[in-house]
């Protein structure tokens, strides 16, 4: 039987900003720029769409259903690799947005844990995820771990044992925690079966020396280029260079953290540091003062374009 492997994505991925109106409805007409704008000027051609940047979880399922089909379709012979995130708090709203995924020509899915009514086990969790790829077998599936926004705290390691055999489209993880031995746990694990994507920009150097096959993250849409130097330093064997990467980035947000780093500032940002217009962040996120947002990009500018 011909084996038919699916694509694997590697390298940046970045988790996009949903464009909102000022009076916060989908402002679709964006995607397409902001797409130019990765590929052009960030050198990124990968997006994780519906996400924690992009605040999936605050939207309605066919306003999560029009955002997949624009991203994917304007991506189409720019981006490399969509991921759709489809997770949500009813499983059956999932396996919707899964199907649908697969519909618009999603490269792949990823699912975080429902929140709320939280999985005890692991063994719960693999039952939920298996569910949710059932609904989009052929899809290349991403199991997306973020404990701190989550409040699920079970190993990655221990939901990925065995999952192979319940999710025969299982693809790798989105791992975005800073428990380096599960990570590590993870990657031993897999045995290169399946992929590991970090989720902390900030700590992207140490998930790579652990085997780390690439990144998402949301710095990746205004950093892109800087990253990207980063990963052929450490690909290089240049350990100097891209420490010096990476200890810019914690200078940077170390300065932003003061301010109250959120995905409110970051969304801001990116406008300002893009040119595009993003709009603001959906309630209960509130905005951040602009005259904050302009002091950041200011000391952004100041790192990165002398570096
Ligand atoms: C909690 C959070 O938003 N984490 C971001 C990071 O990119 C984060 O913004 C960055 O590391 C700065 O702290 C990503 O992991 C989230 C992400 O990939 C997503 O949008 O789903």
């Amino acid at each position: 039987m011909a084996s038919h492997l699916p694509r694997r994505v590697t390298g940046l991925v970045a988790a996009t900003f949903t464009p909102l109106t000022e009076e916060g409805e989908l402002n679709l007409s964006v995607i397409e720029p902001y797409i130019n704008y990765l590929g052009k000027e960030q050198d990124v051609r990968n997006i994780f769409v519906n996400g924690t940047t992009g605040e999936g979880m605050s939207f309605s399922v066919e306003e999560r259903k029009s955002l997949a089909a624009e991203w994917c379709l304007r991506a189409k012979g720019k981006m490399d690799y969509v991921i759709v995130h489809v997770g949500c708090l009813s499983l059956k709203d999932s396996m919707e947005l899964a199907q649908h995924a697969g519909k618009v020509g999603a490269d792949g899915i990823a699912v975080v844990s429902p929140s709320f009514f939280k999985p005890k086990t692991a063994d719960a969790l693999r039952l939920y995820l298996q569910k949710v790829a059932s609904a989009a077998p052929t899809l290349p599936f991403y199991y997306y771990h973020i404990p701190t926004l989550t409040g699920v705290n079970l190993l990655a390691s221990d939901v990925c044992k065995g999952i192979k055999k319940l999710i025969p489209s299982f693809s790798g993880v989105k791992f975005t925690g800073t428990d380096l031995m599960d990570f590590g746990l993870c990657v031993k694990y897999s045995q290169a079966e399946h992929l590991l994507l970090y989720g902390i920009d900030e700590q992207l150097l140490t998930s790579l020396v652990l085997g780390a096959n690439g990144a998402v993250g949301s710095l990746y849409n205004y950093l892109g280029r800087h990253y990207n130097k980063l990963l052929v330093a450490f690909a290089e064997g240049d350990l100097d260079s891209a420490r010096a990467c990476q200890f810019n980035v914690q200078v940077f947000l170390a300065f932003a953290s003061q301010y109250g780093f959120d995905v409110a500032l970051n969304k801001q940002l990116m406008s300002d540091l893009s040119g595009l217009n993003l709009g603001p962040p959906r309630l209960p996120v509130i905005p951040c003062p602009s005259a904050t947002v302009a002091t950041i990009a200011e000391k952004c500018r100041q790192i990165f374009l002398q570096n």
